[in-house]
């Protein structure tokens, strides 16, 4: 038995859900570029959950089912203000507010079609409740309600900030939110997949693709290149920063793919949105350092930008707090658990590869008076 660093090339399952074929991405066969032009999040939901875009009925009793279950109770808001929010990182308070929300399900040990789908509408409608929730009262404020007339991009930002946002901000939430809603065996997808061919439930594992979307190799990362940029600061900083992370081996977050060799096709998108963006906030300068940064990588390691590089000047043009990126990437990501989950429960088999032992042999016990 040989072992695969980080099982780079493996194939560990079959999917219908999302491909990355000669570096192009689609979800259920329809083209990243198109959707994100196109689509709002609830229609891509939708998509990756059942496997065809919705109707217009279907979008609206879609809509009206999330919108049903966007509430939390106000026994979890209780225990989200005993939590110690302070000096906590939120994707922490996330992982715990995820399993927290499987205690307060009546359906969470339902295992049937209609029980998971059921915990599916849930998850996806109160994972923004929650967030935003905790996002508020660690600032000592009350947590905003979600409202039934908007939609899942609008409705975020509203209770996070307690004011209806605009169309331009709805508008480039809704296409981040699309950009990371799926992308294959990625490191969450696949903790998710494991833990639920165990037959565990669905709350188990999203909690546990949480955890692994937490590290900074994966979605922690979006926070880590705004903490970067910030630190840079200016666009006659960038060269020597550079030089000396490169001088120091230090990784440069936002940048690197395990599978695109020729560049992240999201990263256009958002580039394009950090563009707008800071236009509109007058803080070019935060778009103007990250195109400076991929250009100097690009020349230097031939490096290329991920999906989170230019989602952290987006995501801080929208106003929002950088500790706050990785929990919006859940947000959207949540879908592609769910979809992965559901079809891991269709033909299931326990998740258990082998480990090619390097650790001493023959060893003989001896009594602890002898150690
Ligand atoms: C949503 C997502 O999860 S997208 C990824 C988000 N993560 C990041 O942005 C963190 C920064 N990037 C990275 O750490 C990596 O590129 C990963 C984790 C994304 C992919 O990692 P792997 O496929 O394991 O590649 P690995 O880390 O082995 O890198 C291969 C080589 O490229 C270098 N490299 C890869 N990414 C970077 C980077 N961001 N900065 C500097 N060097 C890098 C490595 O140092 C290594 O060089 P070496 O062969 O000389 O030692
Ligand atoms: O696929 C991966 O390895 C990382 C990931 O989740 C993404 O890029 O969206």
């Amino acid at each position: 038995m040989t072992a695969t660093r980080g099982l780079e090339g493996v194939v560990a399952t079959t999917s219908s859900v999302s491909s990355i074929i000669d570096d192009v991405l689609t979800y259920r066969g329809f083209s990243i570029d198109d959707l994100a032009d196109h689509a709002t999040f609830e229609e891509v939901v939708y998509l990756l959950w059942n496997g065809k875009l919705p109707n217009e009925k279907e979008l609206n009793q879609f809509k009206a089912e999330l919108a049903e279950q966007a509430a939390v109770s106000d026994d979890l808001i209780q225990h989200l203000k005993s939590l110690p929010l302070k000096g906590v990182h939120p994707m922490a308070i996330l992982r715990t507010a995820v399993s927290m929300l499987g205690m307060y399900d009546e359906d969470a040990e339902d295992m049937s079609t209609e029980g998971n789908y059921k915990k599916a509408v849930k998850l996806q409608a109160q994972i923004s409740t929650v967030v935003t929730a905790f996002a508020r009262i660690r600032e000592g404020k009350e947590p905003v309600a979600p409202r039934k007339d908007l939609g899942l991009a609008a409705n975020f930002l509203y209770m996070l900030t307690g004011n209806e946002p605009d169309e331009v901000a709805v508008e480039a939430f809704n296409k981040a939110l699309v950009l990371h809603a799926d992308h294959e065996l990625n490191a969450s997808t696949f903790t998710a997949r494991v833990a639920v061919a165990t037959l565990s439930d669905m709350y188990s594992g999203v909690t546990a693709a949480i955890s692994a979307l937490k590290g900074p190799l994966h979605g922690g990362a979006n926070e880590q290149v705004m903490k970067m940029l910030s630190e840079i600061n200016s666009e006659e900083n960038v060269e020597s920063y550079l030089r000396n992370a490169i001088d120091n081996k230090q990784k440069i977050m936002g940048f690197g793919h395990r599978v695109y060799k020729s560049g992240d096709p999201r990263a256009k998108h958002l580039r394009e949105m950090s563009k707008q963006l800071t236009t509109t906030t007058g803080e070019e300068k935060w778009y103007n350092m990250s195109v400076k940064l991929e250009e100097l990588l690009k020349e230097e390691k031939g490096l290329l930008p991920n999906v989170d590089f230019y989602s952290a000047s987006v995501y801080h043009s929208l106003g929002i707090p950088h500790d706050i990126f990785t929990p919006i990437f859940a947000v959207s990501r949540v879908s592609g658990w769910i979809a992965h989950i559901l079809e891991q429960y269709e033909n299931n088999r326990l998740i258990r590869p082998r480990a090619d032992y390097t650790g001493p042999s023959m060893q003989k016990y001896t009594p602890l008076s002898e150690r």
